[in-house]
């Protein structure tokens, strides 16, 4: 991949307690959707979504993520922290344009780019971490859970209403819910479509921590991946491994399956009725606002 390096000066002066310090930009030239860089101090890459209005996810925000995580990988970082440039929605979620009314080969890479990235972060060698600062619904926070530790901003929200749109929330995406919500409490909360607060998330483990700013975010996630500094790399890689493969290898071996059960749901008049509704319901409160 062809990967431009510029070097940026960053003055971290306005933080306190933080030396001066700078970043490194690697960024494709394709790059619309992300900001990438890396903390030469630290060896930490920050990966920015940054799609307005609500860093919905769609296959070329998709693709993006996907390179910067090889990047961040390939440069062997200390770890890579997720957050978004907007400062009310982490991510909306999937991109509904995707799925509502869809072209047939578009809506199958885009499905299958979700796959891979979700693969490729959940199964990422480095420490991840996310600082969310904003609204997580569904795929974000499919991104959250795929991380190894999440940070939030009060007042926001998180978590699976793929119900409440009429739609189904895959077994991959609950698996990593499962992992860190008690098996009870995620059943109710997926089923219902509940989006919990972010001090509610707190209180069910959703999210590990709970700051009040994006800086203080990126600082505990700063902190959580700086913890494996006296840890071996490889050790630490195969043993997350041991943790998540289960859910790995399972999608890994039903991609086209999955795939298909996908555009068979996607599919059907019901649900594109209701997801158009719904599409509606969200345009018509953007414009109120
Ligand atoms: C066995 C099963 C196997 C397979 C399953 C099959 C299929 C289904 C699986 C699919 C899984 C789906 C996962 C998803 O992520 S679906 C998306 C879910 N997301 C949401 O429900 C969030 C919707 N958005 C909001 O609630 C708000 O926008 C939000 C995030 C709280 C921010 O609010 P606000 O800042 O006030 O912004 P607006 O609401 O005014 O929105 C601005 C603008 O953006 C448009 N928009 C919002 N969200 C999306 C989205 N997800 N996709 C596309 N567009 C979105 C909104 O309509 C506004 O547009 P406008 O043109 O009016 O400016």
């Amino acid at each position: 991949m062809n990967i431009i390096r510029t070097v940026r000066s960053v003055a971290f002066s306005s933080i306190p307690n933080r030396t001066l310090s700078t970043t490194r930009s690697l960024s494709t030239p394709s790059a619309q959707y992300t900001a990438f860089e890396v903390n030469d101090k630290t060896g930490i890459a920050t990966l920015t979504l940054n799609r307005p209005p609500v860093n919905s996810l769609n296959l070329e925000l998709l693709t993006e993520m996907r390179n910067c995580l090889k990047d961040a990988e390939t440069n062997k970082c200390k770890g890579l922290i997720i957050t978004s440039s907007s400062n009310s929605v982490f991510t909306a979620g999937l991109d509904l344009l995707e799925m509502y009314q869809p072209q047939d080969e578009r809506v199958k890479s885009f499905w299958t780019a979700l796959q891979s990235m979700w693969m490729e972060l959940y199964g990422s060698k480095i420490p991840t971490a996310a600082a969310i600062n904003g609204h997580a619904p569904a795929g974000g926070c499919l991104i959250a859970t795929a991380c190894e530790y999440r940070v939030m901003l009060p007042n926001f929200t998180i978590g699976l209403n793929e119900t409440l749109i009429g739609i189904v929330a895959p077994k991959w995406f609950v698996s990593a819910f499962l992992n860190v919500v008690p098996r009870r409490v995620a059943e109710q909360a997926i089923t219902q479509g509940k989006l919990f607060t972010t001090a509610e998330a707190h209180n069910v483990g959703l999210v590990d921590d709970v700051v009040n700013t994006k800086e203080e975010a990126i600082a505990k996630c700063e902190q959580f991946i700086g913890s494996f500094k006296n840890v071996n790399p490889y050790a630490r890689a195969l043993t997350k491994q041991q943790f998540r493969i289960k859910e790995l290898q399972e999608l890994e071996q039903q991609r086209e399956k999955d795939l298909q059960i996908f555009l068979g749901l996607i599919m059907q008049p019901s649900v594109q009725k209701a997801m158009g509704i719904y599409l509606e319901g969200l345009k018509k409160k953007s414009k109120k606002q």
